[in-house]
């Protein structure tokens, strides 16, 4: 029998959903090796959970260890229980219930709906590989249909449907596309942090020219910013255009009612605090559109004069300490509806944008957290909700802001003409000091999907 051992590279935290497995590799199966660096509190926990090991108490309430020393240790694998694939387990078990299949696979119990299988058949009738589309009319599928036949060997599931046609299904592709298998799985991998952890992180900025010139400085620069929501290009020429040939090496930008590429001072030009020298505590931007902006990009081009830093919060983690605390709030927080409103009549600008969702949007499949609107400028009159509810939305708002505002979880950093900063608009907060003199950021919006479809392309989860 081949060996497996697990390693499990924690970074520096917990990653909000890394404890479901997402991150953990079998190269052999004796020896299941953990790192544990920093912050091993609760992150032990939750690995100790995964890999079905006590979990000992320490004397704060809350925190559990895996009782290990800080350092590598070494566990026997008979301890572990790792839903990948080990090869002990490749053996294939099944059940043919009334009104689905049971298939045990890679330590992962599955079930499949009779339909589904029918309607994700990839025979070359029912899919068109090359398109990677499907062909077959799902609607022609009997909603009662069952199969004639099943048969397994080492790899393949088959099944015979009454009008004779045969379906084929790896069983390793089952596993990475059955709701048991997904909802064990992260969308996107991340490294959730407060100013200390990004510091201690050292991640560095990304050279300009690599990133513009080479696979492996965009690549980096990508990994960056899909593990932490921010990430800087440096030696960038301070101009509008140069700014613009950066951010569509990553990505389409998204025109908005503030155009495609922008410029801002503080001239109040449009009808919104930006436009000023004010302060303006964190927040998300276009929290008042039905899909906020993914991607925010900021370059600094000139300041002559005092203040005006940049406030960075990581609303991840922030969100991950409300939920550790107090769950019921958190997920008040992931499901009252609330509006956000822009309205502008400044000069010819006339723009009254809504946009409806809650501060906190996870997938409903494995409770990831994706998106967090969070504007208290721009929130608009609650009226989604009865009174009482909105009583317990505020308690539960307060409980986030009072975590978004630890003096701890606050990253601030002065930008200067030559640095941009890419920061995610769905996760990290941004902010500003208030600022005397002239000061003009350019920058833009980009669409998120495109972002993340270079990264996919470059060989990243995202
Ligand atoms: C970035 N730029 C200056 C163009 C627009 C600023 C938008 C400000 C708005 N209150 C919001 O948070 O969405
Ligand atoms: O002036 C700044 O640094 C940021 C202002 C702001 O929040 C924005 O433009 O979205
Ligand atoms: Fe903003």
């Amino acid at each position: 029998m081949r060996q497996a051992r697990c390693s499990v590279q924690c970074l520096h935290r917990n990653l909000s959903c890394f404890d479901r497995g997402a991150e953990l590799e079998i190269e052999d199966l004796t020896l299941v090796k953990v790192s544990l660096p920093l912050h091993e509190g609760m992150w032990c926990r939750r690995l100790a959970c995964l890999l079905g090991l006590p979990c000992w108490r320490s004397g704060r309430a809350g925190h559990g260890s895996l009782g290990l020393p800080r350092g590598t240790r070494t566990v026997p694998a008979a301890a572990a229980r790792c839903h990948h694939t080990a090869p002990e387990s490749l053996s294939c078990a099944w059940q043919l219930h009334g009104d689905h299949l049971e298939l045990r696979y890679a330590n992962t119990l599955m079930r499949f709906d009779f339909v589904w299988l029918r309607d994700h058949c990839r025979s070359a009738s029912c899919y068109n590989a090359k398109t990677n589309q499907r062909s077959l009319d799902t609607a022609s599928v009997d909603l009662g249909i069952k199969p004639k036949a099943v048969r397994v060997d080492e790899t393949t599931l088959f099944l015979t449907w009454p009008d004779g046609h045969v379906t084929r299904y790896g069983l390793e592709w089952l596993v990475k596309n059955s709701y048991e298998g997904q909802k064990q799985r992260v969308m996107h991998p991340r490294i959730l942090w407060n100013a200390e952890i990004y510091r201690q992180a050292q991640v560095p900025s990304v050279d300009c020219r690599s990133f513009l010139e080479t696979d492996e400085g965009l690549k980096e620069f990508l990994q960056n910013f899909l593990l932490y929501g921010i990430a800087f290009v440096e030696n960038v020429t301070p101009t509008k255009e140069d700014t613009q040939i950066l951010a569509e090496r990553i990505s389409l930008i998204r025109e908005t009612i503030y155009g495609r590429m922008w410029y801002f001072t503080s001239d109040f030009s449009r009808g919104d605090t930006a436009y000023t020298k004010l302060a303006l505590d964190r927040h998300t931007d276009t929290t008042y559109f039905q899909e906020p902006c993914g991607i925010q990009v900021f370059h600094c081009l000139k300041h002559e004069g005092t203040g005006g830093r940049t406030l960075l919060v990581d609303g991840f983690y922030a969100a991950e300490q409300v939920l550790r605390q107090a769950p019921d709030q958190f997920e008040l927080l992931s499901k009252v509806p609330l509006k956000h409103e822009y309205v502008e009549n400044v000069g010819d600008c006339h723009n009254h944008m809504i946009g409806v969702g809650p501060v906190l949007n996870v997938y409903p499949w494995n409770n990831e957290l994706y998106l967090i609107r969070y504007n208290n400028y721009d929130r608009a009159v609650i009226n989604t909700v009865p009174y009482d509810v909105v009583h317990r939305w505020y308690t539960a708002h307060r409980t986030l802001t009072a975590e978004l505002r630890r003096p701890e979880n606050e990253l601030w950093v002065k930008l200067k003409p030559g640095k941009a900063l890419f920061i995610d608009n769905w996760r990290v907060l941004h902010g500003r000091e208030a600022f005397t003199g002239y000061r003009q950021l350019c920058g833009c919006y980009l669409t998120r999907d495109d972002v993340l479809n270079t990264a996919r392309l470059l060989g990243l989860q995202a």
